[in-house]
C-alpha cells in the first residue's frame, strides 16, 4: 500500500479502463491545466524546536546565536503542552509546501519528541525524529543539558523504544535517529555511547559537522583532530549518517565521506548565515558524495525547499564566480561548476532520499506515492516547453501553489 503501481499513457489500450475505474472507486485526481504532478520533498535538516524563531534572530555568529536565542528556545519544551502547539503548526506548514519526507532534530525532551511523532502521524508526513543529545557542561548551559552522558545515551535508548511503540500504531512509519548534536556539545562518552547505540539498532545517525570556523575549530583545538574524524572515532559515520552543512569540509573529509556513504544535508539559505563558506555542490557530486537539501529551521528562515533551491542556486554562482570586485576575474572565482534549478531539484528529491535510503523522490512504478500538485505560479503568454514551465515552477512557487500533498497516497494536505 502507498507505492506507485504503475505509470500508464492515455496511448495504452487499457487506459480509459483503468481510469474509469478508478472513477467508479471514488480514486481519480484530475488535474486542471496548469497543475503538475512533482514528487515530495524531503527536507534533510530541520531542527522542529526553533520554529518558533524562524525569521528572527539571524545576527549573531553560531556559538553566540546557540547561547543568545536557540538554546532558550529549546528549553522550553520540557513543556509539553508549548510542544504540542508549536510542532502541529510547523508540520501543517511543512507539508503546506510540499515537503513530504523530513529529518528532524527535536530537543533533550522525550515527551516532546514523542509529540513531534505525533503531529507527523497526524498530518500524514513521513518523520526521521532524534533526541538531541547534548551533555558537555562546557558548552551547554545549566537548564539545557542531558544531566550525564549515561543519561543522554539512556534516554536515546528509551526514545528508540517509544517510537518503535508508537509506530505500532502509525499508518506512516516514523523512524528514530541517533542525534549527537555537534561535536562541541558532545563529551567523548555520549558520542561513544551514541556510536553504539547506532551499530545496535541500525538507524540514522544526525548531527552538524565542519559548519563554520568557530566549530570547525573546536576540533581541532579540543581534540586535535577534524570533527569528521572525531564522529568517524565514535562510530557516527555511517551509510545512514546525514550531516548538516559541511562547508569547511576538506578533501580528506570528503574521502570519509564517500567511503562511508555519509551524506551531506546542504542548507543553503541558513550557510549564508552561519557557514563562514559557499559549500561546493558540484564537487561533491562529482565525487559521488551523496546530498539533499534542508532548509535548517531556523538557521534557515524559510520552511519552502523551493527558496532553498533558489539559495542553492545562486549561491553556487557566486562560488563560482567569486565576489571580490577587487580581484581579476581569473582571480575572483573558483573552479566549482555553478549549479542549476534541476540540479537543486535533485537534492530536494532523489538526494534526499538516496541519503535516508527510502524510494521516494521519483514518479515511477515501485516508489513510495509520495506527491505534490503544484499551480504553474507564472502566466504564460507563448507556448512554452515542459523545462520552461519546471523552471518556472521552481523560481516562483510559493505555498500557496501547492494545491495538493499525498504521502504513501495518503491526503497530506488539499
Ligand atoms: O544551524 C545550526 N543550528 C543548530 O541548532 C545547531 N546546533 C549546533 N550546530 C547548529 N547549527
Amino acid at each position: 500500500m502507498g507505492y506507485i503501481d504503475r505509470i500508464i499513457d492515455e496511448s495504452e489500450t487499457d487506459f480509459s479502463a483503468v481510469k474509469e475505474q478508478a472513477n467508479k472507486a471514488g480514486q481519480l485526481t484530475t488535474l486542471k491545466l496548469d497543475e503538475y504532478l512533482l514528487p515530495g520533498f524531503i527536507d534533510l535538516h530541520v531542527h522542529a524546536p526553533q520554529w518558533p524563531n524562524a525569521g528572527v534572530a539571524l545576527d549573531r555568529p553560531l556559538n553566540e546565536w546557540l547561547d543568545t536565542y536557540t538554546f532558550p528556545l529549546e528549553a522550553k519544551y520540557a513543556d509539553v503542552d508549548f510542544a504540542k502547539r508549536v510542532y502541529d503548526n510547523l508540520v501543517t506548514e511543512l507539508v503546506g509546501n510540499g515537503t513530504t519526507t523530513v529529518l528532524y532534530f527535536g530537543t533533550t525532551h522525550n515527551q516532546a519528541n514523542l509529540e513531534l511523532a505525533k503531529a507527523c502521524m497526524n498530518h500524514n508526513q513521513r518523520g526521521f525524529i532524534g533526541k538531541v543529545a547534548m551533555d558537555n557542561p562546557d558548552q551547554t548551559p545549566d537548564y539545557y543539558r542531558d544531566a550525564s552522558a549515561e543519561s543522554a545515551v539512556a534516554d536515546t535508548e528509551t526514545f528508540i523504544k517509544q517510537m518503535m511503540e508508537l509506530n505500532k500504531t502509525a499508518d506512516i512509519q516514523q523512524t528514530p535517529v541517533i542525534t549527537p548534536r555537534f561535536v562541541p556539545s558532545c563529551t567523548p562518552a555520549s558520542l561513544k555511547g551514541l556510536g553504539r547505540l547506532a551499530r545496535k539498532y541500525d538507524l540514522p545517525v544526525q548531527s552538524h559537522c565542519s559548519e563554520s570556523d568557530w566549530e570547525n575549530g573546536f576540533a581541532l583545538e579540543h581534540y586535535h583532530k577534524r570533527d569528521a574524524e572525531v564522529l568517524d572515532e565514535y562510530g557516527l559515520l555511517t551509510d545512514k549518517s546525514v550531516m548538516a552543512h559541511g562547508t569547511l569540509l576538506n578533501q580528506s573529509d570528503l574521502d570519509t565521506f564517500k567511503e562511508r556513504g555519509v551524506a551531506v544535508a546542504h542548507c543553503p539559505i541558513s550557510n549564508v548565515y552561519f557557514g563562514n563558506a559557499v559549500l561546493p555542490v558540484s564537487k561533491l557530486l562529482k565525487q559521488n558524495v551523496k546530498v539533499g537539501l534542508g532548509t535548517d529551521i531556523s538557521g534557515g528562515y524559510s520552511p519552502s525547499l523551493y527558496q532553498n533551491i533558489r539559495q542553492a542556486v545562486m549561491s553556487s554562482r557566486m562560488l563560482h564566480d567569486g565576489v571580490n570586485s577587487q580581484l581579476d576575474p581569473a582571480q575572483r572565482g573558483t573552479e566549482n561548476d555553478a549549479i542549476s534549478a534541476r540540479n537543486g531539484f535533485y537534492l530536494a528529491t532523489v538526494g534526499g532520499a538516496k541519503s535516508l535510503h527510502i524510494k521516494t523522490g521519483q514518479i515511477k512504478a515501485g516508489y513510495l506515492a509520495d506527491l505534490q500538485v503544484v499551480k504553474s505560479p507564472m502566466p504564460s503568454f507563448n507556448e512554452e516547453t515542459m523545462d520552461q514551465i519546471f523552471e518556472k515552477i521552481i523560481y516562483n512557487a510559493s505555498k500557496d501553489d501547492v494545491k495538493q500533498v499525498f504521502v504513501q497516497g495518503r491526503l497530506a494536505k488539499g
